[in-house]
């Protein structure tokens, strides 16, 4: 008789992000920046599953994740620092399906930061408050609070000001030029402008804004001017974040998908959906 089990694992998702505008007003005296951006939630990204034990307080990876050993690993550190601040006995193996591309600018690890950090709190029965999980993921990476709020938002500060600004429903084209662009690198740049006047959320219009490290990217990295240049010519183009990957906006998703078969394969690429509020909150619901 075959005695074994197979239980289905329980996705929950980790979803993209796209900057749709990255202004930079200056510096702090710590090195971070002061930015003004828009913070665009898809529903397209990583899936994780969390196997909890209740008798060892373990915690690790059954899928690591090429170059980055686990002690790096967004998620691990998440699950760590939630541990430590619960004072939980619990353990975990978490696998990770990964979609999205490393060093794109579109939120990878810290999205997973954050989805670990939700996830854990409700299966761990931790008890956190939401702000208590955005103050904890702020010190894994300035993107991770963002995520953990789940909301298409205005931020500021860091990243970590936010405002939720439901945007009208949209459809992007996502197209990734295969170069790595390392956030720090960007940053400690000489030639990054640092000037940008601050602009009040109720001005804002996707066509008065812009991405200021952009222009920085494009000169480094002329695989991002090269896509850029292609992407334009079929709808309004910008790169997200400190790159690499870049996007277009189209009110109709057929439209999109079609650019995106006419793109050449060596830019992997996908077509997701703008959405309000991540796909992760609607699954943390579903759970209560
Ligand atoms: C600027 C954004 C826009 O989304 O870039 P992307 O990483 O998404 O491309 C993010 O806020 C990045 O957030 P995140 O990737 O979590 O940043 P962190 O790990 O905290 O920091 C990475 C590096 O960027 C610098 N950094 C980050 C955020 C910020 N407001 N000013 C900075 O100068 C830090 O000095 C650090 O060296
Ligand atoms: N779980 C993870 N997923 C992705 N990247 C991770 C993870 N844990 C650590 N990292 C490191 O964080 C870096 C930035 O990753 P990511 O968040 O995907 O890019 P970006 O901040 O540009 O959107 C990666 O190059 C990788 O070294």
């Amino acid at each position: 008789m075959n005695t074994s089990v197979t239980t289905q694992k329980d996705w929950w998702p980790s979803p993209a992000k796209l900057n749709l505008f990255l202004h930079i007003l200056g510096r702090y005296e710590n090195g971070y920046h002061q930015l003004q951006s828009l913070f665009q939630m898809l529903d397209y990204g990583d899936s994780l599953a969390f196997a909890i034990s209740t008798d060892n307080t373990e915690i690790k990876m059954d899928t690591p994740l090429e170059g980055v050993p686990d002690d790096e690993n967004l998620i691990i550190k998440a699950a760590r620092l939630l541990a430590r601040k619960a004072n939980c006995n619990k353990g975990a193996v978490i696998s990770l399906d990964k979609r999205l591309p490393m060093g794109g600018g579109i939120g990878g690890g810290s999205s997973n930061a954050a989805t670990t950090l939700v996830a854990l709190n409700y299966l761990w029965d931790t008890g956190l408050s939401e702000d208590e999980l955005a103050e904890l993921g702020l010190s894994l990476g300035a993107d991770v609070p963002i995520f953990v709020r789940g909301l298409t938002a205005f931020a500021g500060g860091i990243g970590e000001d936010i405002t939720p600004a439901p945007q009208p429903e949209q459809y992007f084209l996502v197209a990734n030029p295969n170069v790595h662009v390392s956030t720090a690198e960007v940053f400690t740049s000489e030639d990054l402008p640092r000037n940008t006047p601050p602009m009040r959320w109720e001005d804002y219009e996707f066509e008065k804004t812009w991405n200021d490290c952009q222009q920085l990217v494009a000169n480094l990295h002329p695989e991002v001017a090269n896509l850029l240049q292609w992407l334009v010519h079929y709808a309004p183009s910008r790169m997200t974040g400190t790159g690499a990957c870049v996007f277009a906006t189209f009110s109709d998703y057929t439209l999109a998908e079609q650019v995106r078969a006419k793109m050449p394969e060596a830019w992997q690429s996908f077509v997701a959906k703008g959405v309000n509020r991540s796909p992760l909150l609607d699954k943390l619901e579903q759970q209560r």
